[in-house]
């Protein structure tokens, strides 16, 4: 499983001769990127971030047991050399490499043996819905006893044990060395939450992905992408076959409904198109692309009943998920399977298993109280996603508690005021995670958006505001938490404090149904 020194330099075009004879054998066992996590026999890769140098960690990186440095370097002139750091008795080759960053995911690939390539693994990119996909596909893949596993906003690991993650989509190197992990557990499916940021910045540049799945496209990240063109770009970047952002995009499910999805259509002819919509039958019938459309849709109190068409058949199926955009979740998931050959009345059979996702529109309710649903909805398009989903299952009044995270997009924040404005009865605005922003200004942004500030409450801590929603509502009002779904703390300046909207709701109302 692990490398040799010498051949991790032979990978990078470097002879072994290079190096110190008594170097060339030594057993590497991780490569690692922050040096706070290095242990013995690791290699530190250093480059610069966005707040802080890599390089200025190469101390303490030795100091805690690196036995090589893969340092980054902007002088062309210097790629492929080689210096030596004297720690103790030990000598540590330091090798620099011309623009580090961007060659990270290939040498972690070569590093962890292409463990993309021992799995099936499926990428789901989109603003949202990414987590909702990747979770029902590992949850069904692992109905066919399958060993699933999932990498995302929730976490990374074995289906259901996912561990915490700092990101949606990890570094280039601990995407590998996860993938690695999975491979040592015998993971036969994974799936992965591929985000915008992952792909500009090349965290998944050589992976190998069977199936790759678009779900839609709306206003998110723009101070990072800087317009929407930027953004469509970076999601597009998973699909082009012509020069991919990634080795292998492998077969690709498309969200017809969305009018970006509708235009890469047109230039992926093998891809499978994904429809909620029963008018579009008729189109996707005579058209030269496989599909799956819905033809009828029941919404009931805990879920859907979905009928649809596809290239492979038709069938009835009942969903435990509500809203929509799960209907066209779960179909984008339908068909991702049935394109990798899972059987369709097999899949049929299963569906009624699938449980709602964590922090996903998940209800909790108690005997004559409001029912309270916790979402993870933080950008105009699922606020009003999520707030049109709730009113399908809401015959009284509907609230929504919402704000806005700190170090983000904050043009989104208005838009998302005007939404809850105009499709929910009561407002209250709330504390997300203000991160390093002063967030009284926060809210300031947030009431801009208002046409009738007079009308909204603002209670600034999220627990109260919840507190006071339910004491306010009817039996028969629901409310709708928006904004940190399975997120079980708060981001105030760098500190992370415990808290979370589910135990809120559970301490007040009971488990989720
Ligand atoms: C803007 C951005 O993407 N930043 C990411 C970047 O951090 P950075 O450049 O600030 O890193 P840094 O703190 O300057 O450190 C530079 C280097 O020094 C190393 N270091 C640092 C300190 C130390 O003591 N020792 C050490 O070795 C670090 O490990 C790093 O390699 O590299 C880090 C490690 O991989 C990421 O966790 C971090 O994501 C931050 C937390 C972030 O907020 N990213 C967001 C914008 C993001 O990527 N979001 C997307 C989309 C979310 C969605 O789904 O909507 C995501 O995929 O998560
Ligand atoms: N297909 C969809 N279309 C529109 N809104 C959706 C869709 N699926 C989920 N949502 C809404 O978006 C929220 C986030 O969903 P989810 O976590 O699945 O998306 P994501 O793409 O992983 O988000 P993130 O980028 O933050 O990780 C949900 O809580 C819901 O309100
Ligand atoms: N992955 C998203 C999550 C936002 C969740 C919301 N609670 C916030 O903190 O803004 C992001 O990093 O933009
Ligand atoms: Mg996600």
């Amino acid at each position: 499983m692990n490398r040799y020194l010498s051949e991790l330099l032979q990978y990078l075009g470097l002879e072994s001769s290079s190096l110190k004879e008594s170097l060339r054998q030594l057993t590497l066992e991780n490569l690692r990127m922050d040096s706070r996590m290095i242990k013995p026999n690791d290699v530190f890769v250093a480059v610069k971030g966005y707040h802080v140098d890599g390089h200025s960690y190469i101390d303490q990186a030795v100091a805690s047991g690196a036995v090589a440095v893969l340092s980054s370097t902007d002088d062309a002139g210097q790629d492929k050399s080689i210096q030596y750091i004297e720690y103790q008795t030990k000598l540590i080759p330091q090798i620099r490499i011309y623009q580090l960053s961007e060659k990270l995911s290939d040498i972690a690939d070569y590093f962890y043996h292409s463990p993309s390539t021992h799995m099936q693994l499926v990428g789901v990119t989109g603003t949202n819905g990414k987590t909702t996909v990747a979770q029902l596909l590992a949850q069904w893949a692992s109905l066919f006893d399958q060993k699933s596993a999932v990498m995302g906003t929730i976490g990374n690991g074995i289906y259901g044990q996912e561990k915490p993650s700092e990101n949606t989509t990890m570094s280039a190197v601990d995407v590998q060395s996860t993938l690695a992990e999975f491979v040592q557990q015998n993971v036969q499916f994974t799936a992965m939450e591929v985000s915008s940021h992952g792909l500009v910045l090349g965290r998944v540049k050589a992976l190998s992905f069977v199936a790759t799945i678009f779900t839609n496209l709306s206003r998110d990240h723009l101070d990072f992408h800087g317009s929407m063109e930027n953004y469509a770009e970076a999601k597009w970047s998973l699909f082009d076959h012509v020069s991919p952002a990634v080795k292998q995009p492998g077969k690709n499910i498309i969200n017809y409904d969305d009018p970006v999805g509708l235009k890469w259509l047109d230039r992926l002819p093998d891809a499978v198109a994904v429809s909620v919509k029963q008018e579009n039958l008729v189109k996707l019938n005579r058209w030269h692309h496989r599909y799956v459309c819905a033809t009828q849709v029941a919404y009931h109190t805990r879920g859907a009943t979905i009928s649809f068409a596809s290239s492979w058949g038709e069938a009835t199926i009942e969903s435990q998920l509500i809203g929509e955009f799960n209907v066209a979740n779960l179909l984008a998931v339908l068909a991702t399977l049935l394109t990798l050959d899972y059987p369709l009345a097999e899949l049929v059979k299963t569906t009624k298993q699938l449980r709602p996702i964590c922090g996903r529109m998940e209800i909790f309710a108690a005997k004559h109280k409001p029912t309270v649903i916790v979402d993870y909805a933080h950008t105009p398009d699922a606020l009003e996603k999520a707030i049109q989903a709730a009113r399908k299952h809401c015959d009284g009044n509907l609230w929504v508690i919402f704000g806005c995270g700190g170090d983000r997009d904050r043009g989104k924040r208005p838009l998302m005021a005007a939404t809850a404005e105009q499709f929910a009865d009561n407002v209250v605005v709330t504390h997300d995670n203000p991160r390093t922003e002063d967030s009284n200004q926060i809210i300031t942004d947030v009431l801009a958006g208002f046409l009738d500030a007079g009308r909204v409450q603002v209670i600034l801590d999220r627990k109260q505001a919840i507190i006071s929603v339910i004491n306010q509502a009817q039996e028969n009002d629901m409310i709708l938490v928006a904004g940190k779904g399975h997120e079980d703390y708060q981001i105030i300046g760098t500190q992370k404090y415990h808290y979370s909207d589910r135990e809120t709701a559970i301490q007040l109302l009971g488990v989720p149904v």
